[in-house]
Order: structure tokens, then sequence, then C-alpha cells
């Protein structure tokens, strides 16, 4: 098939999360955990197939985040943070097209609310809860795919728990306007995330494409259903290398705007590697740091790409570089 007509629910696996089989132990689990782990490692990628989140608060959220997007820019620069990416970001020259909001702990009602009265003095209780609601469905996707990522490693059930337990999150708003005649119509370069994982969630609109190994870049699902997880740099420290972060980028071809919902999972504590991912054959290639710095450190390095190696990689003395 030609890879332009090629779209990623055709080439990665899709999770069927609304499997009833799918219960922790269960056959369906135990090779659901398999398929992740060899998506992760082929790809940095899979999809999870879910109605967790039902159409009328998908409509309602991307109704509101279009709401957010027209409330006049000083409004929008009120949302700012101490943590590196968390905060509003305008479009500018670099990528014209793109804008982005972000909640920080979007699970804590006082988080979402503080944000809201940000946006909208006067306040806006729809907004909070919707937010608040859809936030948490993710996360109960994110922590059952994180749990689905320690047992296809075999990896301790208390370390997996002390992991979940020790996870932040962000939830962020994406909006792209569509390219004038003469613009390019790159949305957002090519790049990976810091997180562990990434869930993106569409309005329908096409644009997000993925890396292959290969090099290819296909076209991802933007249904509704259909939620991409996107590995970032700290699931390669976490896995010794096994796993590799997945470029993506934003390439804008509809005549529609396009907007994306993120969650975003760091590690409050030190990101480090699973010590049961170190063995004779793995030697340890990481020391822990801390997430935030390295944010701020891939940030002053100007990179889009992961950087951990430089950062924090462990060099043997018979390395043969
Ligand atoms: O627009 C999107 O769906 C993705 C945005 C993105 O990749 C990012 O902010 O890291
Ligand atoms: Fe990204």
């Amino acid at each position: 098939m030609n890879s332009q007509t090629q779209t990623t629910s055709e080439v990665l696996p899709i999770i069927d999360f609304t499997d009833k089989n799918l219960q922790e132990g269960s056959d369906s689990w135990i090779s659901a955990c398999q398929v992740i782990r060899n998506a992760l490692e082929s790809h940095g990628c899979f999809y999870a197939k879910s109605n967790k989140i039902p159409n009328e608060l998908h409509n309602s959220v991307f109704t509101l985040i279009n709401e957010i997007f027209d409330l006049p820019l000083e409004t929008k620069r009120k949302n700012t943070s101490d943590k590196p990416y968390h905060g509003y970001y305008e479009s500018n020259p670099h990528q014209p097209l793109y804008e982005s909001l972000g909640i920080e702990d979007p699970l804590k009602k006082e988080a979402v609310q503080n944000f809201t009265n940000t946006m909208w003095p006067q306040g806006y209780h729809h907004f909070c809860e919707t937010m608040n609601l859809y936030a948490k469905l993710l996360v109960e996707m994110e922590q059952l795919a994180m749990k689905m990522v320690c047992d296809g490693y075999g990896v301790d059930k208390r370390h997996c728990v002390s992991m979940l337990e020790s996870t932040n999150y962000m939830l962020r708003s994406f909006k792209y306007k569509l390219p004038q005649k003469t613009e390019s119509n790159l949305g957002l370069h090519a790049h990976t995330d810091t997180t562990f994982f990434t869930i993106l969630h569409q309005n329908g609109v096409t644009g997000l494409q993925v890396k292959l190994k290969n090099g290819e870049w296909i076209d991802s699902d933007p249904s509704p259903s259909m939620f991409l997880f996107l590995a970032g740099d700290a699931f390669k420290v976490w896995s010794n290398d096994r796993i590799e972060p997945c470029e993506h980028r934003i390439i804008i071809r509809e005549e529609k705007e396009r907007c994306s919902m993120g969650l975003f999972s760091f590690s409050s504590k030190m990101v480090e590697t699973e010590e049961e991912l170190v063995d004779e054959d793995h030697p340890l290639q990481y020391k822990p740091f801390d997430h935030y710095e390295y944010i701020s450190f891939r940030a002053g390095a100007g990179g889009y790409k992961c950087c951990v190696k430089e950062y924090s990689g462990i060099h043997y003395a018979d390395d043969s570089k």
C-alpha cells in the first residue's frame, strides 16, 4: 500500500480498552500487555480505542477549548507556570499556526478552578467541572496503560504502584490556525515529548503525524474514540533504552481548524531506570534525575529531540566511543 494513504491505525496496534475481558491477570490482559510492550519498542506509540469519553463530553471539551482560544491574548498570557512548558504558548514566527494552554494538576479541583478563574474572573462552573472530569477519565486510561507496561516487562507490582503514585499530570489544549496561501503548513515541528506518556485526543481533523522507525511519516487517526499514546523521553530512561520516544509533528492540510487535547505525565520524584530492567546484558545506562530539570535542560539546549543520553547517560570505561 502507498504510504501516503496509510494511517497509523493501519500500522500501529490498537488496544481495545472497551474489551470487558481486559481484567488484570486475564488472558486478554496478558496478551495486551505484550502488544503494548512490542508497540513501544517498535514505534514508541500505540492506540487505545475507548468509549470512556462519551461523545457529549468530547464535544463539550472541544467547544470549551475553542472558547478559551477566543479569549483576548492578554488573558491567555496569564496562564503561567514556574514549570517549563506548563503555561501558555502563543504563536510565533517560527510556529505561526500553533497556540496552546496548560492546566497543571488537573485532577485537583482547586487547580482547575484557579485556571478557570484566571481565564474567566467571573467564574465558569461548566468549564471547571468538564475539564476536571475529562482529566480524571484520561488519567484512568493512562494508569491502566502504565500498569500494562509494567506487567509487559514483569515489573514488581509495588514498583508500579510507587511509579503511579509519583506521577504528576498536565492537561494541554492545542489549536492551529489555517495557513495563509503563502504560509507553510507546518503546525508543530517534529519532536519527542519529555514525558512518560502523552495521550493525544483530537477533534476529528487530521494533521498529527508520527514517524515510524523506517523514517516514514504517517497520519494519525483523529476519531474521538481513538487515543494515541506516545512514549516520551522518560520512558527511554525507565526502560534502559528498550523504548524509543516517538517523534511526531503537525502538518495542517485540511480546511478545518485542528484542535487537540493532551494529557502529559511526569515524575514528581526522580526519573530513573526500573531496577528490574538492568542486568548483565543490559547494564544501567542512566543516572537518576529530576524530571523538570531535564525539561529545562532540553529547552535550554534549544532541542526538539530527546537528549537524555547527553543529560544523564552513563559512559562506561570500555565504551568504544
Ligand atoms: O497538537 C497536538 O495534537 C500535539 C501537540 C504536541 O505534540 C505537543 O505539544 O507536544
Ligand atoms: Fe508532542
